[in-house]
C-alpha cells in the first residue's frame, strides 16, 4: 500500500469513528499515525525538489525583519510590494503574473522590513502543485507571514492557505508548547504534569510515543495541550509564526461588511490600488514584529534618534543590545548607563542582563 493510501485509510476511518470518551484514544493514535505518514510524504516531496528552494527563491535577508506576502493568484500582493516598497513588481489581472520571489525594503520606526512578494499559491501546493512547496519554504524563513485576501472572493480561501501551511509545519499565531520530551535508553515513559491535562490521559500520551517508537523518555507538560499539539512537540520541526491577514480590495465590499471585517483580530482591511489605510497596515506589521528601538548615545554626545537598534521583545537584554553591534562588544562590556522605561532613575547604571524597552537609551561602558 503506497503512503497515499494509508492516509486516505485513515482519514477515512477517522471520518467513521464516533468521537466520544471511549474512542479518544484510538483517535488520538489515529492522528499521530497520520501525521507520520503525512511528514514522510512531505520528506520525499521536499527531497524530489532539492531541498524546496529553487532558481529565484533563495534571496538573501537583509534588515531587521523579513515578511513573506502569501495568497492565491491576484489578490493584490505585487500591488502592496510595489507600493509599501517602491519596488517595481509585475501587476497585472491575470494569474500567475509573478513568478519568482521579489525584494523589497521599507522603513517605518527605524524598522528595515524586508517585504517579499511570491507568486499565488493554489490547493494542493504543501504536495507540490504549481510553485507552492517554493512559496512555502520561503514563507518558513520569515519573521512574519501576511496571508493576503481578496474581499470579494469566499471566506474559504482563508481555511484553504491556512491549510496548505499548517501541511508544511507552519503553526500561525500559535505558541509553542510548553512540552520537553527527553529520550532514554530505558526506564519507561515518566509523565510529569505541572497543570492539569483536560484533553489527554496517560495512555494517550505514551501510545503517542510509542507510534514515534519512543519507549522510554521522561516528558515536562507546563500546559494542557491538545493531541496535535504533542504530536507537533514530538514530531519537531515546526515554526511558530505570527500571521497577519490582509483583507484587499475592500473597494467591492458594503460599508456594512467591512464594519465586521475590522473587527476580526489579525485582520487589516486594504485597498491597495487606491493605497486605502496602507499606514494602518504598516503601523500593525510593526506591532506584530514586536520588537523594540533603543538608541545609541556615545559618551559626551547626544544620542543618535536617527537610526535606532531594533531588539526583538524576547531578546531585548543589554546583552543583546551589545551582540547585535558586535561580538568583541559583550566581551569588552563593563557596565551601561540607560534611560527611559525600563529604568527607574534617570540615568540608571545597569548590567547585561537589564532587559531594555521601546525607546530606551543606552550608553555602553567598555572595559
Ligand atoms: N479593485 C481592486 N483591485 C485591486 C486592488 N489591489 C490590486 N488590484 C488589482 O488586482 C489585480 C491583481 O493584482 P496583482 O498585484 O498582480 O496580484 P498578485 O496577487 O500579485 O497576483 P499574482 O502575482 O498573479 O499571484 C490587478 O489588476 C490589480 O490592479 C484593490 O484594492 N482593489
Ligand atoms: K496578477
Ligand atoms: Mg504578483
Amino acid at each position: 500500500m503506497s503512503t497515499a493510501q494509508k492516509i486516505a485509510e485513515i482519514e477515512a476511518e477517522m471520518a467513521r469513528t464516533q468521537k466520544n470518551k471511549s474512542t479518544m484514544g484510538h483517535l488520538c493514535l489515529l492522528k499521530a499515525k497520520l501525521a507520520k505518514y503525512k511528514k514522510e510524504v512531505l520528506d520525499a516531496a521536499t527531497k524530489a525538489s532539492g531541498g524546496g528552494g529553487g532558481e529565484g527563491f533563495d534571496v538573501g535577508k537583509t534588515g531587521d525583519a523579513r515578511v513573506g506576502l502569501i495568497g492565491f493568484p491576484s489578490v493584490g500582493k505585487s500591488t502592496l510590494m510595489s507600493i509599501l516598497t517602491g519596488t517595481y513588481s509585475e501587476v497585472s489581472e491575470h494569474e500567475f503574473t509573478t513568478l519568482t520571489c521579489i525584494p523589497g525594503v521599507y522603513k517605518y520606526k527605524g524598522t528595515k522590513v524586508q517585504l517579499l512578494d511570491l507568486p499565488g499559491i493554489i490547493e494542493g501546493a504543501k504536495d507540490g502543485k504549481g510553485r507552492g512547496k517554493q512559496v512555502i519554504g520561503v514563507a518558513r524563513t520569515c519573521s512574519l507571514i501576511m496571508i493576503v485576501l481578496d474581499a470579494s472572493k469566499p471566506l474559504t480561501h482563508k481555511f484553504k492557505i491556512e491549510y496548505e501551511l499548517e501541511g508544511f509545519g507552519i503553526r500561525l499565531n500559535k505558541k509553542a508548547p510548553d512540552i520537553k520530551v527527553h529520550k532514554k535508553d530505558k526506564g519507561g515513559v515518566i509523565i510529569t504534569k505541572m497543570v492539569p491535562l483536560t484533553k489527554l490521559d496517560d495512555d494517550t500520551i505514551k501510545s503517542v510515543l510509542k507510534e514515534y517508537r519512543i519507549m522510554s523518555c521522561d516528558i515536562v507538560l507546563r500546559c494542557d495541550p491538545s493531541v496535535d499539539e504533542l504530536i507537533d512537540v514530538i514530531q519537531g520541526n515546526r515554526i511558530y509564526m505570527p500571521c497577519i491577514y490582509i483583507l484587499n480590495k475592500i473597494d467591492k465590499l458594503y460599508i456594512e461588511e467591512l464594519n465586521i471585517l475590522e473587527k476580526v483580530p489579525h485582520y487589516v482591511c486594504v485597498n491597495a490600488k487606491s493605497k486605502w489605510n496602507l499606514d494602518e497596515l504598516v503601523e500593525r506589521i510593526w506591532r506584530k514584529l514586536d520588537v523594540i528601538r533603543v538608541y545609541t548615545k556615545p559618551r559626551k554626545q547626544l544620542p543618535d534618534f536617527t537610526a535606532p537598534v531594533i531588539l526583538k521583545r524576547t531578546h531585548c537584554s543589554v546583552e543583546d543590545f551589545c551582540r547585535n553591534i558586535h561580538k568583541s562588544m559583550v566581551e569588552q562590556f563593563k557596565s551601561a548607563y540607560v534611560w527611559g522605561k525600563s529604568v527607574k532613575h534617570n540615568p540608571q547604571r545597569v548590567g547585561k542582563d537589564h532587559l531594555l524597552m521601546d525607546e530606551d537609551v543606552i550608553q555602553v561602558n567598555k572595559k
